[in-house]
Protein backbone atom coordinates (compact mmCIF):
# COMPACT_ATOMS: atom_id res chain seq x y z
CA UNK A 1 0.00 0.00 0.00
CA UNK A 2 1.34 3.78 -0.76
CA UNK A 3 2.04 5.41 1.88
CA UNK A 4 -0.36 8.43 1.65
CA UNK A 5 -2.69 5.89 0.77
CA UNK A 6 -2.41 3.77 4.10
CA UNK A 7 -2.14 7.56 5.92
CA UNK A 8 -5.92 8.71 4.45
CA UNK A 9 -7.70 5.27 4.82
CA UNK A 10 -6.45 4.40 8.21
CA UNK A 11 -9.46 4.46 10.26
CA UNK A 12 -10.21 3.82 14.30
CA UNK A 13 -11.96 0.00 14.05
CA UNK A 14 -13.59 -0.34 16.98
CA UNK A 15 -15.47 -3.77 16.22
CA UNK A 16 -13.43 -6.76 15.11
CA UNK A 17 -13.90 -10.52 14.40
CA UNK A 18 -13.07 -12.81 16.89
CA UNK A 19 -10.84 -14.89 14.31
CA UNK A 20 -7.24 -15.48 15.74
CA UNK A 21 -4.84 -13.26 13.90
CA UNK A 22 -1.61 -14.90 12.76
CA UNK A 23 1.93 -14.59 14.83
CA UNK A 24 3.23 -12.83 11.72
CA UNK A 25 1.34 -10.06 11.34
CA UNK A 26 1.43 -9.10 15.18
CA UNK A 27 4.92 -9.47 14.69
CA UNK A 28 4.94 -7.02 11.55
CA UNK A 29 3.07 -4.69 13.68
CA UNK A 30 5.86 -4.72 16.57
CA UNK A 31 8.75 -4.54 14.40
CA UNK A 32 7.12 -1.03 12.73
CA UNK A 33 6.66 0.29 15.69
CA UNK A 34 10.31 -0.08 16.60
CA UNK A 35 11.01 2.02 13.54
CA UNK A 36 9.69 5.05 14.88
CA UNK A 37 12.35 7.53 15.66
CA UNK A 38 13.53 7.96 19.42
CA UNK A 39 15.69 10.90 20.67
CA UNK A 40 19.20 9.27 21.79
CA UNK A 41 17.99 6.06 20.40
CA UNK A 42 16.53 4.98 23.87
CA UNK A 43 14.15 2.96 22.30
CA UNK A 44 11.37 3.50 25.29
CA UNK A 45 8.99 1.31 24.21
CA UNK A 46 7.35 -2.05 25.73
CA UNK A 47 4.82 -3.80 24.57
CA UNK A 48 2.77 -6.75 26.03
CA UNK A 49 0.86 -9.30 23.53
CA UNK A 50 -2.56 -10.00 25.30
CA UNK A 51 -3.94 -13.08 23.75
CA UNK A 52 -6.92 -15.72 24.88
CA UNK A 53 -7.08 -15.97 29.10
CA UNK A 54 -4.41 -12.87 29.68
CA UNK A 55 -7.39 -10.94 28.48
CA UNK A 56 -9.23 -11.78 31.18
CA UNK A 57 -6.66 -11.00 33.62
CA UNK A 58 -6.34 -7.65 32.14
CA UNK A 59 -9.70 -7.47 32.83
CA UNK A 60 -10.00 -8.21 36.17
CA UNK A 61 -7.48 -5.73 36.84
CA UNK A 62 -9.81 -3.12 34.96
CA UNK A 63 -12.83 -4.56 37.16
CA UNK A 64 -10.65 -4.19 40.49
CA UNK A 65 -10.34 -0.49 39.76
CA UNK A 66 -13.22 0.68 38.73
CA UNK A 67 -14.32 -1.13 41.90
CA UNK A 68 -12.63 0.77 44.15
CA UNK A 69 -13.22 4.23 42.76
CA UNK A 70 -16.69 3.67 43.37
CA UNK A 71 -18.78 4.64 46.00
CA UNK A 72 -21.84 1.63 46.00
CA UNK A 73 -20.15 -1.06 43.89
CA UNK A 74 -22.62 -3.01 45.17
CA UNK A 75 -25.68 -1.42 43.36
CA UNK A 76 -27.05 -2.98 40.73
CA UNK A 77 -25.89 -0.30 37.86
CA UNK A 78 -22.64 -0.35 39.33
CA UNK A 79 -22.39 -4.22 39.08
CA UNK A 80 -23.45 -4.17 36.34
CA UNK A 81 -20.60 -1.67 34.64
CA UNK A 82 -18.41 -3.62 36.01
CA UNK A 83 -18.89 -6.76 34.68
CA UNK A 84 -18.70 -4.44 30.80
CA UNK A 85 -15.64 -2.67 31.91
CA UNK A 86 -14.43 -6.33 32.95
CA UNK A 87 -15.24 -8.04 29.37
CA UNK A 88 -13.40 -4.57 27.89
CA UNK A 89 -10.17 -6.75 26.62
CA UNK A 90 -12.84 -9.32 25.08
CA UNK A 91 -13.32 -7.18 22.69
CA UNK A 92 -10.62 -8.14 20.28
CA UNK A 93 -8.65 -11.39 19.96
CA UNK A 94 -5.29 -9.10 20.28
CA UNK A 95 -4.33 -6.50 22.31
CA UNK A 96 -1.82 -4.90 22.54
CA UNK A 97 -0.62 -3.03 25.76
CA UNK A 98 2.10 -0.15 24.69
CA UNK A 99 3.88 1.46 27.36
CA UNK A 100 6.80 4.16 27.54
CA UNK A 101 9.74 3.17 30.32
CA UNK A 102 11.90 6.57 29.75
CA UNK A 103 15.45 6.09 29.60
CA UNK A 104 17.46 7.60 32.93
CA UNK A 105 20.29 8.20 30.31
CA UNK A 106 22.15 11.91 29.95
CA UNK A 107 20.41 14.69 28.66
CA UNK A 108 17.11 12.30 28.07
CA UNK A 109 14.05 14.66 28.25
CA UNK A 110 10.76 12.70 29.47
CA UNK A 111 8.85 14.88 27.27
CA UNK A 112 10.73 12.92 24.28
CA UNK A 113 10.54 9.20 25.34
CA UNK A 114 6.39 9.76 25.71
CA UNK A 115 6.64 11.36 21.94
CA UNK A 116 9.02 8.65 20.45
CA UNK A 117 6.32 5.92 22.14
CA UNK A 118 3.26 8.07 20.47
CA UNK A 119 5.75 7.69 17.03
CA UNK A 120 5.55 3.69 17.26
CA UNK A 121 1.70 3.35 18.13
CA UNK A 122 0.97 5.67 15.07
CA UNK A 123 3.31 2.92 13.49
CA UNK A 124 1.50 0.30 14.50
CA UNK A 125 -1.84 1.61 13.32
CA UNK A 126 -0.47 2.35 10.24
CA UNK A 127 0.88 -1.49 10.24
CA UNK A 128 -1.66 -2.63 11.34
CA UNK A 129 -4.39 -0.95 8.63
CA UNK A 130 -1.55 -2.30 5.83
CA UNK A 131 -2.06 -5.73 6.82
CA UNK A 132 -5.81 -5.58 6.57
CA UNK A 133 -6.43 -5.75 10.33
CA UNK A 134 -8.39 -2.69 12.03
CA UNK A 135 -7.45 -1.28 15.01
CA UNK A 136 -8.39 1.28 17.96
CA UNK A 137 -6.27 3.18 20.21
CA UNK A 138 -8.17 2.98 23.40
CA UNK A 139 -7.10 4.76 27.08
CA UNK A 140 -8.98 6.36 29.21
CA UNK A 141 -8.35 7.01 33.40
CA UNK A 142 -7.85 2.94 33.91
CA UNK A 143 -4.67 3.07 31.91
CA UNK A 144 -2.71 5.67 33.98
CA UNK A 145 -3.83 3.32 37.32
CA UNK A 146 -1.47 1.86 39.22
CA UNK A 147 -2.78 -1.44 39.29
CA UNK A 148 -2.20 -1.37 35.34
CA UNK A 149 1.66 -0.52 36.07
CA UNK A 150 1.40 -3.44 38.25
CA UNK A 151 -0.25 -5.96 36.09
CA UNK A 152 2.57 -5.06 33.24
CA UNK A 153 5.32 -4.75 35.72
CA UNK A 154 6.51 -1.02 34.83
CA UNK A 155 8.84 1.03 36.47
CA UNK A 156 7.70 4.18 38.49
CA UNK A 157 8.44 6.19 35.90
CA UNK A 158 6.97 4.05 32.97
CA UNK A 159 3.41 4.47 32.14
CA UNK A 160 0.75 2.65 29.76
CA UNK A 161 0.15 4.53 27.08
CA UNK A 162 -1.85 2.75 24.69
CA UNK A 163 -4.26 -0.51 24.53
CA UNK A 164 -4.50 -1.71 20.92
CA UNK A 165 -7.30 -3.78 20.26
CA UNK A 166 -6.62 -5.55 16.63
CA UNK A 167 -8.55 -7.89 15.00
CA UNK A 168 -9.72 -8.27 11.28
CA UNK A 169 -12.56 -5.46 10.83
CA UNK A 170 -15.92 -6.11 11.43
CA UNK A 171 -17.73 -2.38 10.69
CA UNK A 172 -18.02 -0.64 7.50
CA UNK A 173 -14.51 1.89 7.51
CA UNK A 174 -16.48 5.12 9.18
CA UNK A 175 -16.07 8.37 6.58
CA UNK A 176 -14.60 11.66 8.21
CA UNK A 177 -14.53 15.21 7.68
CA UNK A 178 -10.89 16.38 8.21
CA UNK A 179 -10.57 20.12 8.70
CA UNK A 180 -8.09 21.54 6.20
CA UNK A 181 -4.32 21.82 7.71
CA UNK A 182 -4.55 25.45 6.16
CA UNK A 183 -6.50 26.19 9.37
CA UNK A 184 -3.81 25.09 11.83
CA UNK A 185 -0.82 26.56 9.70
CA UNK A 186 1.40 29.33 9.60
CA UNK A 187 3.99 29.30 7.17
CA UNK A 188 6.88 31.56 8.36
CA UNK A 189 9.01 32.53 5.41
CA UNK A 190 10.84 35.88 7.18
C1 LIG B 1 -4.07 9.14 22.97
C2 LIG B 1 -5.32 8.59 22.33
C3 LIG B 1 -6.22 7.91 23.12
C4 LIG B 1 -7.39 7.40 22.56
N1 LIG B 1 -8.27 6.73 23.37
C5 LIG B 1 -9.44 6.31 22.87
C6 LIG B 1 -10.38 5.66 23.70
O1 LIG B 1 -10.15 5.45 24.89
N2 LIG B 1 -11.53 5.25 23.15
C7 LIG B 1 -11.81 5.44 21.82
O2 LIG B 1 -12.90 5.09 21.38
N3 LIG B 1 -10.91 6.02 21.00
C8 LIG B 1 -9.75 6.46 21.49
N4 LIG B 1 -8.82 7.04 20.65
C9 LIG B 1 -9.06 7.04 19.20
C10 LIG B 1 -9.70 8.32 18.73
O3 LIG B 1 -11.00 8.41 19.24
C11 LIG B 1 -9.72 8.32 17.20
O4 LIG B 1 -8.39 8.32 16.74
C12 LIG B 1 -10.47 9.52 16.68
O5 LIG B 1 -11.81 9.34 16.85
C13 LIG B 1 -10.19 9.79 15.22
O6 LIG B 1 -10.59 8.70 14.45
P1 LIG B 1 -9.61 8.09 13.36
O7 LIG B 1 -8.54 7.37 14.12
O8 LIG B 1 -10.47 7.15 12.55
O9 LIG B 1 -9.09 9.23 12.55
C14 LIG B 1 -7.65 7.55 21.18
C15 LIG B 1 -6.71 8.24 20.39
C16 LIG B 1 -5.57 8.76 20.95
C17 LIG B 1 -4.59 9.49 20.08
Amino acid sequence: MDIFEAIYTRRTIGLVKEDPVPDEKIEKILEAATYAPNHFRTEPWRFFVLRGNARNRLGEVFAEITQENMEDAASEENQKKIKRIESNPLRAPVVIGVAVEPSSKKNVIVKEEYAAVNSAIQNMLLAAHGLGLGAIWRTGPICYEEKVKQFFQLTEKGELLAFLYIGYPNMKTPKVKKTPFQNYTKWLDS
